[in-house]
């Protein structure tokens, strides 16, 4: 008989992860048993059909319960105590053994916890550097309705920050919602860190995702800053002997430290946007979606964020989207993703986008300041392209 392998918090992860499997096939099969009475009662659908789902929904829940009841962490403890009893105190492999029976007390402990939780928290690895990865993405409302996204691909590295510009209804929103799992595809598909998104691990693929949206205002719950950094961490259940280093990091990143005891409803636009972009980096997500996070905002809160978002970009350490108006804002992007009628029409770099401002024109998209400043120099006979602000555009005419 081969050796017992004792287990590990990688293994506590996968039977989350399970758990939440087949939690989730219970909850659907018990959904469909509900509205299949309901047509059953309208005689729209045969007692045949009704008790199809009901087998359907006895078969999920006997999976769900052999899976709980074959707790592999019991069995684990099991071992590790056996093999404690081998030694007694006086050798030394004694502690070692002793770690791994605390170890194996709380896998066992976790364990109990996520089956309460129904495998909730478990967590998907990173597989894959590609932060996203949207395969030929289609979405629309209504059966009669055209294509709101029609037929996307596009892959993004990890630490990238791409802009996702468009004129009003070409589709932005809609993708947005799609890649946080407010909208389902019609057809077609996400990967998030090499993890296909199913509507199985949409709460745990989540975990990876942090938003900020358009209006400060409706993103707060606490009565001080601090309260509502932490507000997502309790929700989060993390331990709360953590949070406080946790809340400080968030603010310290976004220069909001010396407001953590201040009332949010009290602060400027730019500074509470600010304190929103510290409850999504609290929750350490590795992509984070800015939805139109700075038009809202007065020219000082815009830059404020802009430059929040900037030095997040330098450290490279998270994925960023930020659906805009802006198009100055684009000339921070290291790419740009531009949406026409549903169709992501053109993804490169600024310069590249740039390089066609005609066709920028005809989708009704205007062009940054800066870029607008170059082609009027250029009319009179004087070339600077690709600036990235006023400040370069401004070095560059007075080498000349
Ligand atoms: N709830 C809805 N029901 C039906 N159609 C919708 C709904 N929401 C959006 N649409 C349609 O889907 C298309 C894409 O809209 P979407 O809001 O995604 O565009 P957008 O680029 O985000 O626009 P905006 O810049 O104005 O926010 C548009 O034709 C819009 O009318």
């Amino acid at each position: 008989m081969s050796e017992f392998k004792p287990l590990t918090t990688k293994e506590l992860n996968e039977f989350k992860l399970l758990l939440n499997e087949y939690n989730d096939k219970l909850v659907r099969s018990s959904q469909k048993v509900i509205i299949a009475k309901a047509k059953y009662s309208k005689r729209e659908i045969t007692i045949d059909v009704v008790k199809k789902y009901e087998e359907e929904y006895k078969t999920a829940k006997n999976e769900f319960k052999y899976k709980v009841n074959n707790n592999i962490f019991v069995e684990n403890l099991k071992h590790a105590n056996e093999k404690l009893s081998n030694y007694s105190k006086n050798d030394e492999k004694y502690w070692e053994v002793y770690e791994e029976v605390k170890l194996a007390q709380f896998l066992l402990k976790e364990s109990k916890i996520a089956m309460k939780d129904r495998g909730r928290g478990g967590e998907l690895s990173k597989l894959s550097n590609t932060a996203l990865k949207i395969k030929d993405l289609k979405f629309r409302y209504k059966s009669d309705h055209p294509f709101a996204v029609n037929g996307v691909n596009v892959e993004v590295n990890h630490g990238e920050y791409v802009a996702i510009i468009g004129h009003n209804g070409s589709g932005k929103s809609t993708l947005s919602k799609i890649i946080i799992g407010v909208l389902k595809p019609t057809s077609g598909w996400i990967e998030v860190y090499g993890n296909r998104v199913t509507s199985s691990n949409l709460n745990i693929a989540r975990k990876f995702l942090g938003i900020v949206f358009q209006n400060p205002d409706n993103q707060f719950i606490g009565s001080t800053v601090r309260d509502d950094i932490a507000f997502g961490l309790e929700n989060r259940r993390i331990e709360p002997a953590k949070m406080g280093d946790i809340i400080k990091k968030a603010a310290k990143k976004v220069n909001m430290y010396e407001f953590l005891d201040h009332e949010p409803l009290m602060l400027s636009g730019g500074q509470k946007q600010r304190v929103a972009i510290a409850s999504a980096l609290a929750l350490s997500p590795d992509i984070l979606i800015f939805d139109e996070a700075t038009s809202m905002l007065d020219p000082k809160g815009k830059n404020e964020v802009k430059n929040i978002m900037v030095e997040l970009k330098n450290t490279r350490e998270k994925t960023i989207f930020s659906i805009t108006h802006d198009m100055d804002e684009i000339l921070n992007a290291d790419k740009v993703m531009v949406m026409n009628k549903g169709e992501l029409v053109k993804f490169g770099t600024p310069k590249e986008i740039l390089s066609d401002k005609g066709f920028l024109r005809s989708i009704h998209l205007d062009i940054p300041f800066v870029a607008q400043v170059e082609e009027a120099l250029e009319n009179v006979g004087m070339k600077v392209s690709h600036s990235d602000s006023l400040e370069e555009l401004v070095d560059k005419i007075c080498q000349k």
